[in-house]
């Protein structure tokens, strides 16, 4: 059964600080996640994504604030806890000729309660590659790897860093299928990605880190707010010149714009209701604009 804090959470972390040289990369995080939670972790190149994850993994001392994990913290956990993680770190794992099969055998020897070398590999998608030499694979069949030695010891907590990271469109579908199942099985899953879309397939809870801080955190659908979702008419003028006007009524102004041209339509009208990158996109934009002025 997976081990919660008293508040449920499988992740509890407050107040979390870490720099590096001098450099405060986290400034005070704060994070929950609970047991069949799957929350996304987003932020540009060099937030503290990374850093943060491996601060919960154990893997990197912090500098101050909270953390516990499966009701341990990472820095004194005994040595059987992180027999309860699964680790998808970023970059491919240096295999070495051993295959698939080879690799998922020797690592299952690790857990008291591993998935079946052959579930493992029909999960992952690699059950026709499980003889071939790991070094011989190609670059996604690798990441596939990765994934699958991350789940062979049935974590109750799951970090992946950039999991699907040159995974082609089908392998990247069949790996949100795979994850959806771990998820209903109750594992807690803290994932950070670049891709927008996978944030709004998978997570239940995305938070959204920037300048040290977890700057918004929300269902992938309410992320921004309700204003941060107003569709967008855009349309071209007579002069050509590109024009767009916010509105919660689009029908309605697009019916004002007709009656304007005469009964005529509007030259390229568009009418855009903004997506999880768009509202990603404004967050950091915003975050960027907020530093400038208050550095
Ligand atoms: N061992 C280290 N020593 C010094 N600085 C580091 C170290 N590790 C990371 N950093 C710096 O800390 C910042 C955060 O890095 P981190 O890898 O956590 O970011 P990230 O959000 O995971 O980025 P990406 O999206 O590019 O993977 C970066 O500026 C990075 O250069």
């Amino acid at each position: 059964m997976t081990r919660t804090t008293d508040s449920g959470a499988v992740v509890r972390v407050r107040g979390l600080t870490k720099h590096y040289n001098g450099r405060e990369v986290l400034r005070g995080i704060d994070l929950d996640i609970a047991a069949g939670e799957t929350y996304a972790l987003l932020g540009p190149n060099g937030a503290g994504k990374s850093t943060s994850i491996e601060i919960l993994e154990g893997l990197r001392r912090r500098d101050s604030g909270e953390v516990t994990v499966l009701g341990e913290d990472p820095l004194s956990a005994p040595r059987a806890w992180k027999s309860r993680l699964g680790f998808v770190s970023q970059g491919t794992g240096d295999f070495g000729p051993n295959t698939p099969r080879e690799l998922l055998r020797h690592f299952a020897t690790i857990y008291p309660n591993p998935r079946g070398v052959d579930e493992v590999l029909e999960l992952v998608g690699l059950t026709e590659q499980a003889g071939i030499r790991a070094n011989k694979m190609s670059g996604g069949q690798q990441r596939r790897l990765d994934v699958a030695l991350g789940i062979v010891g049935r974590p109750e907590m799951l970090f992946l860093d950039e999991p699907t990271t040159g995974f082609d469109p089908e392998a990247r579908h069949q790996f949100w299928g795979m994850l959806r199942g771990l998820a209903s099985d109750g594992t807690a899953i803290l994932l950070t990605t670049h891709y927008l879309d996978e944030a709004a397939q998978l997570a239940n809870r995305v938070g959204v880190l920037t300048g040290g801080r977890i700057v918004a955190e929300a269902p992938p659908g309410e992320l921004g707010g309700a204003e941060a979702r107003t569709p967008i008419v855009s349309w071209s003028d007579e002069a050509g010149k590109r024009r767009e006007q916010r509105t919660t009524e689009p029908a309605r102004l697009v019916t004002e714009l007709v009656a304007a041209g005469g009964g005529v339509e509007p030259r390229e009208l568009e009418v855009q209701r903004p997506v999880l990158e768009d509202i990603y996109l404004g967050l950091i934009a915003k975050d960027a604009a907020h530093e400038g002025v208050t550095a």
